[in-house]
């Protein structure tokens, strides 16, 4: 699907979908319970859909209380042996040790980008852990037969941190108590989240430096009632049209939240927006922008926000973290480099771990998501500043995290 975004101001209040994030996790943490847990702000986006297929697959039994409420009476008995992740990287590596819990073969299938994403991570430290796994040379599909037993094993976090998360929701429920060593991890705050669902969950995990790791087996998830909150990640693009097109208030999202994504309001800041923080809201209000310096490598998922913003201001701006880029829905830091380029703004990628980002005009153009729903959001909070509209092809990709996010757009125009 292609989208024309014309140029424009923005004015108003959005309520971005819930966190994706924490969506995934309390849908698993629910599916690992015995017990009735309550879901509460819980929408479907694809990534979330995915999950939500996962935990009944597995056994999990779902009712939808109200529009946006779930009712989920978890236990893992699986009734089919192929998990379908989608196209969602969490749900691959969470659900992989998810599914390791269970004495029988089950098949972990996705598709799109996530059948180039790298799985090698995962692999040993599931065979230490006692999984046979049938690996495909690095790459979905794969195969695991547990149940996982614990014990101690070596993590490679460097590339992500999703596949920690998944252990560390699922060893809780193993025989053995585990102790995991991480080397290089990444992403940290999101490690953070899961060990907040878990805890939410009555799961105990103690953990030094994101290091190492010590989850006692044989523990029990308690039924709970959980909110999950707001998304930063898709508030971060709204913040961003608020900074450079007008003024924009995000609701039901704080900045107490442990969400990685909140760091936006750092570089908004430095950037010289007006960020007004309130209990429940945020609220980003352009003013002249300046060039900043920000360091995204724990919050990779910002970068097509930062670079949308960045192209808005006067001056260079350099954004650190561009090695954790390349294996997310496309070559993130190539996409946005070839597609601003088209919009008349320069991204100079040559040096490593880094890009920077000369602001300026932006031109009309005809742009490619590369089947990102990142991508098609930053370039269309691009567009608000451009001389004429931004076609953007391949736009459905939004429908991975944030499918309303067009009509929101076209909801705060002036
Ligand atoms: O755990 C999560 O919810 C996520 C972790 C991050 O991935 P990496 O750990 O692979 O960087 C992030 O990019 C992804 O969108 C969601
Ligand atoms: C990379 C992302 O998600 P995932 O890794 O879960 O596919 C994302 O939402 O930007």
């Amino acid at each position: 699907m292609d989208k024309t975004v014309p140029p424009g101001r923005v004015k108003g209040t959005l309520t971005p979908p819930c966190s994706k994030s924490y969506a995934q996790r309390a849908l698993a943490a629910a599916l690992l319970s015995e017990e009735v847990s309550v879901l509460r702000n819980i929408e479907f986006c694809d990534d979330t859909r995915s999950a939500l297929q996962c935990i009944e697959t597995l056994g999990a039994r779902v009712r939808r209380v109200d529009p946006t409420s779930l009712s989920i009476e978890g236990g893992l008995s699986p009734k089919g042996c192929v998990l379908n992740v989608g196209e969602s990287g969490l749900s691959t590596r969470l659900f992989t040790p998810v599914a390791s819990l269970c004495p029988t073969p089950v098949t972990i299938e996705g598709r799109g980008s996530l059948l180039r994403r790298p799985m090698q991570m995962m692999f040993e430290p599931l065979r230490r852990l006692g999984v046979r796994v049938r690996d495909n040379g690095g790459f979905l599909p794969i195969e695991v037969c547990g149940p996982i037993q614990g014990g101690e094993a070596e993590v490679d976090g460097s590339v992500s941190s999703q596949f920690i998360t998944g252990l560390l929701l699922a060893l809780p429920l193993a025989r053995r108590d585990t102790s995991l060593h991480v080397r290089g991890a990444v992403s940290t705050p999101y490690l953070d989240m899961t060990l907040d669902t878990a805890a939410r969950f009555g799961i105990e995990i103690s953990q030094r430096d994101y290091e190492e790791f010590y989850i006692p087996g044989r523990q029990r998830y308690r039924s709970t009632y959980f909110s999950i909150e707001g998304d930063w990640s898709a508030a971060a693009m709204l913040l961003v049209a608020g900074a450079t097109a007008g003024e924009v208030t995000v609701r039901n999202v704080s900045m107490l939240s442990k969400q990685a994504d909140t760091a936006i309001c750092t570089a908004l800041v430095r950037a010289g927006a007006a960020v007004i923080n309130e209990e429940d809201s945020v609220t980003a209000l352009h003013r002249p922008l300046r060039a900043f310096e920000f360091d995204a490598t724990n919050c990779p998922d910002l970068f097509p926000a930062l670079a949308a913003l960045a192209a808005a201001a006067d001056g260079v701006s350099v954004i650190r973290g561009t090695s954790r880029l390349e294996y997310k829905e496309c070559n993130r830091s190539e996409a946005i480099r070839e597609e601003y380029a088209k919009l008349g703004i320069e991204v100079d990628t040559s040096e490593e771990d880094l890009m920077k980002i000369r602001g300026g005009k932006v031109r009309a153009a005809r742009t490619q998501s590369h089947g990102d729903h990142r991508m098609a959001m930053s370039l269309a909070v691009a567009a608000l500043r451009s001389d004429e509209a931004v076609e953007i092809e391949g736009a459905e990709s939004v429908a991975k995290s944030y499918p309303g996010f067009f009509g929101d757009l076209e909801h705060i125009r002036v």
